[in-house]
């Protein structure tokens, strides 16, 4: 059992829980929510037969359904955890089974074009409140989600303007009990402060990883003969999912464009300072860097490493 995690509930949070997606953020939810027993019944979907079959054999779920729409009948909170360009096709097919009083929600990267998706589907009373949870790794999947994922991370809620405060306190709570920090904020400033923190610090890792194998005939392999220092902990992230990556950059084009725009002009100022000699820009630089680094190991938001010895056990 996930040492992290508390007891279970008494008392579930939800009735019927759909997980829409069982990869590795749907089947981390699907075996925190199973452990921690936040729904009476925790039901999975998903459009690959393969892991429809491998979420049976795990035995995370007490349903797989055959379905997007046979799963959401009497569901009272549909999670999506599909890839972020999916969801205006998950929503339309799920919209005519859904009933008054569910909340749907979602786990995606960005949440602008999530919403901008989503909500054209959802039928009178269905309510809709956006999350992401910042947490995750570079492997996708089922058998690479764990319960613990979420736990001390924060996870960011951002229900349209005009949301019911009900369902929102709701989806709140459900996170809560992941040992999620719930913090609130609009669509558009979740994704460009997102932007900066995840999703260029993504495309520079891609970028650099295939600009090093690009020179590999160069440099004569050595590109991977000395890449147990920095360059290992990019070619991580770059190892991250290409459906994934290549949604969220589809779907936040003008954020990363505002934001690799700043960054290039950074990069201009770095440039020119080793140019020039202009060793105090350097070092000034380097030394703010490293307290911001120090701060934020110090504030416990270090990514941990997870335990995939222990998953196994979930
Ligand atoms: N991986 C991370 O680090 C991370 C972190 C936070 C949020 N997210 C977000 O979570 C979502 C899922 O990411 P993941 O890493 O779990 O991906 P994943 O590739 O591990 O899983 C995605 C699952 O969705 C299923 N799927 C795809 N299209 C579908 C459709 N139309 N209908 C039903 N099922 C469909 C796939 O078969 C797969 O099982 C994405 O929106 C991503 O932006 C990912
Ligand atoms: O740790 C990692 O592998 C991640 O990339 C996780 C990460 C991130 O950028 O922090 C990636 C995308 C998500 O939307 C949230 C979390």
């Amino acid at each position: 059992m996930p040492e992290r995690l508390g007891p279970p509930l008494e008392q579930p949070l939800f009735n019927r829980l759909v997980i829409v997606g069982l990869g590795l953020i749907g089947s981390s939810l699907a075996r925190a929510a199973r452990h921690l027993h936040l729904a009476r019944t925790v039901v999975a979907a998903d459009a690959s037969p393969a892991v429809r079959a491998r979420v049976a054999e795990l035995g995370i779920v007490d349903e797989v359904a055959p379905s997007v729409a046979e799963a959401v009948r009497g569901a009272d909170y549909v999670i999506l955890c599909v890839p972020v360009g999916a969801c205006g096709a998950v929503a339309a097919e799920m919209s005519g089974a859904l009933v008054p009083g569910a909340i749907v929600s979602d786990v995606g990267s960005v949440k602008g074009s999530v919403v901008a998706q989503v909500q054209p589907h959802l039928t009178s009373g269905v309510h809709f409140v956006p999350a992401h949870p910042v947490a995750g790794t570079e492997h996708s999947g089922p058998d690479a989600g764990f319960a613990t994922l979420f736990h001390g991370r924060w996870c960011i809620l951002t229900p349209p303007e005009g949301t019911d405060p009900d369902p929102v306190a709701q989806v709140r709570a459900f996170w809560e009990a992941l040992g999620s920090n719930v913090e609130i904020m609009t669509p558009q400033h979740h994704d460009l402060v997102l932007a900066i923190t995840s999703h260029v610090p993504h495309l520079i890792a891609y970028n650099i990883v295939g600009t090093a194998a690009d020179l590999e005939e160069v440099t004569q392999s050595e590109v991977i003969k000395f890449s147990a220092g920095g360059f290992r902990d990019f070619t991580r992230i770059a190892a991250s999912d290409p459906t994934m990556w290549r949604d969220v950059f589809l779907n936040n084009k003008d954020a990363v464009l505002e934001m690799l725009g700043r960054f290039n002009e950074d990069l201009s100022a770095l440039q020119r300072a080793i140019r020039w000699n202009d060793g105090e820009a350097l070092f000034n630089l380097f030394s703010r860097t490293r307290t911001i680094r120090r701060g934020i190991i110090d504030v416990g938001q270090e990514t941990p490493e997870p335990d995939f010895g222990r998953r196994k056990a979930d």
